[in-house]
């Protein structure tokens, strides 16, 4: 297969070239249709009708996808060239947000923002997610039905505003916050091409969430308009907003309200997304597998007792945490890497010229028997470094988290948090799954189960 770099790539004529993918009405059609089932099984089907490299719209519109490894790598693996092509993310997080800058900027603010990812924020935001959990399990009726993905993912969303907000806000605005706030993600995950189109078109997305978008703009301005005037929800070992208006904290960036708020937002939205994601499926993962279920209860019984796990004791969950690993590998909460390529490039013989969208997909590349043997086998010990079953996973292969240049900055914090709340929920009594059949997928910003993950409570809760 050719995988190089090259100089910029037009078709003769200076036409794009053309490259495999549906072209008739009918293909268009079936294609139109897998996705509209799931993002995730629209790849599958690009990927087994049309091989490695496929094309999917037209014009502006239209997005290449690339399937395998030696694609993965040259992409993931050339930083400089590909730039995060995250249309839909950046009509919500707006254009100074993290996931919106370019490759050179983007690394100076990370630079900035590391504070807000050391050991102390992460344990800080982990119990706070965990606080709001037990909450929602000390709510859970015996012998009653509850949909453990929803429940979950609202812990997480709350403890999220408290946590990269402020934490008075949600009692000053009340629960419609949280719906606004679901409303924002509503778009990003509906299951259709008009998904992948937003994605292209930050200003479509803008649009069609103006009035979601006006009441968080108000919230978080608020906010720092609070701060500004010297009200700090102390003692708190959070509070970006606070961190983040500190004089001089954005000496080369465009510096302003607006970056506060596009900082703030961005990592309100990239965080409970794909955490409650991992969460709802490694919880599937452990229900689904009786064994791995009994493992993780004997781990956590002999780990932490009676204790009630706290973030600074979850570390010592060494089996939950290659459950998450597995769980993130079968169902990744980010489906898809989105890019745009500076310069052209040729992969397994195509060329792909200067400008092009491209898409990555961890969802195919996760469950390749390439790189995987028993790919749909749910199973932890594929990550015991101290047992035979694992060999060193290639970043190629593997990328939950993205790029490793340009790697998602929670991935620490979702590692303590979600085997946590694994443990929250086994400390709290027995719950099995209500459902037989594999739960749907459904969902594009991040993975979720179509019907939610409907489980029956046995134990008081
Ligand atoms: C299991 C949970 C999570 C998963 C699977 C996940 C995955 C990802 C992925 C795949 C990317 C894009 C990387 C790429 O395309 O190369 C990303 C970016 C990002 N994530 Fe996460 N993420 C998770 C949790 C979090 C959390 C807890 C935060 C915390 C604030 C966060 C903040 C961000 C931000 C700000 C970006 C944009 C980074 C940039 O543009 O440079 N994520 N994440």
């Amino acid at each position: 297969m050719t995988s190089h770099l090259s100089g910029p790539v037009t078709a003769p004529g200076g036409r794009r070239p053309r490259l495999p993918g549906p072209r008739t009405p009918r293909e268009v059609a079936t294609a139109l249709d897998s996705f509209r089932d799931s993002v995730a099984a629209g790849m599958s089907h690009l990927h087994h009708t049309y091989g490695p490299v496929a094309a999917l719209g037209i014009g502006p519109l239209r997005w290449t996808f690339l399937f395998g490894t030696d694609a993965n790598e040259l992409v993931l693996g050339n930083t400089e060239n590909f730039e995060f092509s995250y249309g839909g993310l950046q009509a919500i997080a707006g254009d100074t947000a993290l996931v919106a800058l370019p490759n050179a900027e983007n690394r100076t603010m990370r630079q900035l923002l590391r504070p807000l990812f050391d050991r102390e924020h992460v344990d800080a935001y982990a119990d706070r997610v965990l606080d709001r959990v037990r909450d929602r399990l000390a709510a859970w009726p015996q012998n009653t039905t509850v949909d453990a993905y929803t429940e979950l993912r609202l812990a997480v969303r709350l403890a999220s505003v408290d946590s990269f907000i402020g934490p008075g806000v949600l009692n000053r605005e009340g629960n419609t916050l949280d719906t606004t706030l679901e409303q924002l993600h509503t778009v990003l995950n509906r299951s259709s091409i008009l998904t992948l189109l937003v994605w292209n078109a930050p200003r479509l997305g803008r649009l069609r969430l103006r009035k979601p978008l006006s009441r968080i703009d108000r919230v978080v301005h608020a906010e720092i308009t609070r701060r500004r005037a010297g009200a700090t929800p102390t003692p708190d070992p959070i509070d970006p907003i606070g961190f983040l208006l500190r004089p001089g904290i954005y000496p080369e960036l465009p510096a302003g309200d607006h970056t506060v708020r596009d900082t703030v937002v961005s990592l309100l939205i990239a965080s409970y997304d794909p955490t409650s994601s991992a969460l709802g499926w490694s919880l599937y993962g452990l229900l689904a597998n009786p064994e791995v279920l009994a493992e993780a209860k004997r781990e956590v019984a002999r780990e932490l007792g009676d204790e009630p796990v706290r973030a600074a004791t979850a570390r010592r969950l060494k089996y939950l945490g290659h459950v998450v690993a597995e769980a993130i590998r079968v169902h990744p909460p980010v489906v898809a890497s989105a890019r745009h390529c500076v310069k052209g490039f040729e992969v397994h013989g195509h060329r792909i010229p200067a400008g092009s969208r491209l898409m990555l997909s961890q969802f195919t590349s996760h469950r390749s028997p390439d790189s995987w043997p028993d790919p749909e086998r749910f199973d932890p010990d594929r990550w015991d470094r101290t047992g035979t079953a694992t060999a060193a996973v290639p970043p190629a292969a593997y990328f939950p988290y993205g790029s490793p240049r340009r790697r998602c900055p929670g991935s620490g914090m979702a590692a303590v948090i979600v085997p946590a709340v694994l443990a929250a929920v086994l400390q709290a009594g027995d719950i099995t799954l209500a459902d037989d059949h594999p739960p749907r997928l459904d969902g594009f910003a991040a993975l979720r189960p179509k019907a939610g993950l409907p489980v029956r409570v046995h134990q008081p809760h």
